[in-house]
């Protein structure tokens, strides 16, 4: 049983309480359930931004606790004070420390595109995520048969969520290509060794159809790897271990972002 594995089965029996807990007809009376959602898809793709999706991410399975102390308003607003495109939130609670107040608080504080980063395996969380107001789910191929994960992509983006569709390899992306998911995200983690290659994004990148927004998932660690994966047209930067294992994960983020700009300028000033 690797990662995925575990965490799939956690979440089976955490659906089934919190389905009888925190029943649909609760959760769709919640002031976010009937709102407008962000489109992750423009603001990836404003100039104004840097494309880093910047994500609160306090423990992981790999990296055991990384941020105990993190302040989710503190960090979300210095995040995009800092030129983040957008957050993403781990509401995961066993495997990464998350919850679905922390995506809540980050709502409170920001007007930008919130990624809701959990493991969604049943309609019920889709509602769920819009209700505690999430713009974009992430659905993983790893995670689903296709039909299903096609079924949660179509009632997704009939609540207006933006989908978010991970992929490892070239044969996930290929039998999960459809008109319901938005973007596609290449993970550079493999989750049965829990090693990182940015390699993976570039490989898969040119099997990606440009009409889907491309972003790279974990392992980015250096500014100059944001400007080497422009190069493969990906758009949207998803990073969470580097900005959260400063004590000051908004000042991580800032310095990373303002490096990336550097790099901008001198390559534009040199050409
Ligand atoms: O981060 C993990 O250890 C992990 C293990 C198993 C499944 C998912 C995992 N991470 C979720 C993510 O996708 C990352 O939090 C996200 O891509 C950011 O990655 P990083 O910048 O490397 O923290």
């Amino acid at each position: 049983m690797d990662i995925l594995d575990k965490i799939l089965a956690h979440k089976k029996k955490e659906v089934e309480e919190r389905k009888s807990l925190f029943p649909v007809k609760l959760l769709e009376k919640s002031i976010y359930f009937s709102g407008k959602t962000v489109s992750l898809k423009k603001y990836l793709r404003r100039p104004d931004k840097s494309g880093i999706i910047a994500e609160i991410k306090r423990k992981s399975p790999s990296k055991g606790m990384i941020n105990k102390h993190v302040s989710v308003e503190k960090t979300s607003i210095g995040y995009m004070q800092a030129g983040a495109s957008a957050l993403s939130v781990l509401t995961d609670y066993h495997f990464f420390g998350g919850n679905n107040e922390d995506l809540k608080l980050a709502r409170k504080f920001n007007f930008c595109p919130i990624l809701r980063k959990e493991f969604i395996i049943d309609e019920y969380q889709v509602i769920e995520a819009k209700s505690i107001g999430a713009d974009v789910i992430l659905l993983i191929a790893a995670a689903l048969p296709v039909p299903a994960l096609r079924q949660l992509a179509i009632f997704a983006q009939s609540l207006g969520l933006e989908v978010l569709m991970e992929v490892h390899n070239a044969d996930e992306l290929n039998q999960n290509l459809h008109d319901a998911v938005d973007l596609i995200g290449v993970n550079n983690r493999n989750l049965k060794t829990f090693e990182v290659s940015i390699d993976t994004s570039k490989n898969l990148s040119a099997a990606i159809p440009d009409q889907y927004v491309k972003v790279a998932e974990s392992g980015i660690s250096a500014p100059e790897t944001i400007v080497e994966l422009r190069q493969y047209g990906f758009e949207g930067f998803l990073i969470g271990e580097t900005f959260m294992k400063s004590s000051r994960p908004e000042l991580a983020c800032h310095r990373f972002i303002t490096a990336v700009n550097q790099i901008d300028e001198t390559k534009t000033v040199g050409s």
